[in-house]
């Protein structure tokens, strides 16, 4: 952790001091003091967990005020209203949904530069994000699974829809070209899916200045370590030695004070980096709206489909058929089927002899006989074998693929590796060592996939690509191959703890 330069941060701090957001406790200010920050948090980086976040500059207490941001600095649908030109041109266009209105007050604060009232706040912003709607197709694909695959090409395509639709509204604002093209829009919707905060009124949330710099904590799960970085070599059945908690509530708008406030969610000594629970979500809802992975997320599932009536039991009536929610019947981190997947697939596995007398035991989560739930478990296990098959690259070839990413960060590296793999002329001393014990189908399989990557950044739009985007897709294929890895990790948990039962 390093923590940040106060010059660096000077002007966001100071205007931040200017609209009242402070880090003091209320009882603690002095009548006609001006409101400063650095008495709780202080901006910092934390590198393994989440870049620039805030850590505690003293000891803090579970369930103490730390953060209050008042409505004034916060920049939501009603700040958007405020500004009489925006409200005149959106009155115009009333059937812009929440997030596009904030979108496009964002780019018009923007777009006026530094003669935006918020422009110590926007310039801190992040240039680049790696949420879905950032996807190429090469990068969507290289998620595999099919749930996936379609969530990150559709949300690039609804992102699209919603830039068409508020185009309008930009060319009255008259924006100027570099804030009305869609990379922009891109980047302000971005920033709205990954940095705003719930507001009951909102259905975008709010923008909280100073608040949006506290990195993620899973609901769940407690931060010992002074890094919060956890262990992830995850065992099946182990316990992980984590201290697993109902979620706090952290945050929110409280409307008697009129302010954004920031509660303690657990105690943290000095140093240690603070946290903020955003929701609860499987690493594909995190990849998706943040960008990013958790290496330890006990809130992962995989959605699985119930097999057909009579595809456990071929010919067996199966009486009445419990109603059954798809979100309930999942997979989860430890490979664990869902309370409701198991007790519908007993359902499914019993004979319908027992299940006359034995319906009862399935819905309280008992087994109804040894048999059918060794029916059930060869099922699930021949279905995860499935899963598996269908994925075009082995859990070993990702791993692989992944260390080799890691091992060459940038553009210019991972071509020369290539070349290297690609020339038989090479000594072995200079081919990576990295490939140099892999058989000769994992050599193919990595090569096909480094070379498959390389041609989608050269075929796209070479007048804009420069080297810092084809790093930037670099960063977001490798995030692909994480996900699609830690995905079979958990699909092969699944097979091992079927094959115990
Ligand atoms: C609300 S912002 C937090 C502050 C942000 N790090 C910054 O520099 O402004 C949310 C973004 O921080 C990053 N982030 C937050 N928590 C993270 C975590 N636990 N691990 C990795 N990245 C994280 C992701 O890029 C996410 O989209």
């Amino acid at each position: 952790m390093a923590v940040e330069d106060a010059e660096q941060y000077a002007d966001l701090l100071g205007w931040a001091a200017s609209k009242g957001i402070t880090d003091t406790p209320p009882e603690l200010e002095w009548a006609g003091d001006s409101p400063t920050l650095g008495f709780s948090l202080r901006i910092a980086t934390f590198p393994e967990a989440g870049g620039r976040g805030l850590t505690a500059a003293r000891e803090l207490k579970l369930g103490e005020l730390i953060l209050r941001v008042p409505e004034e600095a916060l920049m939501n649908g009603k700040s958007a209203r405020q500004d009489v030109e925006l409200a005149r041109v959106l009155a115009s266009c009333p059937s812009l949904s929440d997030v596009q209105v904030l979108c496009v007050h964002l780019l018009r604060e923007i777009a006026k530069g530094r003669t935006s009232e918020r422009y110590p706040y926007l310039v801190h912003l992040p240039r680049y994000y790696h949420t879905a709607s950032f996807y190429s197709s090469f990068e969507a694909q290289a998620l595999q699974v099919k749930d996936a695959v379609s969530m990150a090409e559709g949300a690039a395509q609804s992102c699209r829809e919603q830039w068409l639709e508020a185009r309008p509204v930009l060319g009255k604002l008259e924006l100027g070209r570099r804030f009305s093209t869609f990379q922009a829009w891109l980047w302000a919707s971005a920033t709205i899916a990954s940095r705003t905060l719930y507001v009951p009124w909102d259905e975008a949330g709010t923008l909280c200045p100073f608040g949006d710099f506290f990195n993620y904590a899973c609901p769940g799960v407690s931060y010992d370590s002074p890094t919060s970085t956890q262990d992830t070599s995850v065992e099946d059945g182990d316990s992980y030695g984590l201290e697993i908690r109902d979620r706090l509530r952290d945050g929110g708008f409280e409307h008697d004070r009129a302010e954004y406030c920031f509660y303690a969610r657990q105690d943290y000594q000095e140093g240690q980096q603070v946290l903020l629970c955003y929701g609860t979500y499987t690493n594909l809802e995190l990849l998706e709206h943040y960008g990013f992975l958790l290496p330890f997320n006990p809130n992962d599932k995989i959605h699985i489909d119930l097999p057909s009536v009579d595809e456990l039991n071929p010919g067996a009536s199966r009486g009445c058929q419990e109603a059954v929610s798809p979100k309930d019947l999942y997979i989860d981190h430890e490979g664990k089927p869902s309370f409701s997947l198991l007790s519908n697939l007993r359902l499914r596995a019993a004979p319908a002899s027992l299940l006359k007398t034995r319906r009862h035991l399935a819905l309280a989560g008992q087994q109804i006989s040894p048999e059918s739930d060794k029916v059930l478990f060869q099922w699930l296990k021949t279905k995860c074998q499935t899963i598996l098959r269908s994925c075009s690259t082995s859990l070993q070839a990702d791993e692989l693929l992944l260390k080799i990413i890691d091992a060459h960060p940038a553009m210019v590296q991972i071509q020369k590796f290539l070349a290297v793999c690609k020339d038989d002329t090479a000594s072995p001393s200079i081919r990576s060592d990295l490939l140099f014990n892999a058989s000769e189908h994992l050599h193919a399989v990595i090569t096909h996939e480094v070379e498959g990557f390389i041609a989608s950044v050269s075929h796209s739009d070479a007048s804009s690509t420069s080297s810092l985007q084809e790093d930037l897709r670099l960063e977001r294929w490798r995030l692909a191959v994480e996900w699609r890895l830690g995905f079979k990790k958990v699909v092969m948990r699944c097979i091992s703890r079927c094959s115990r039962l």
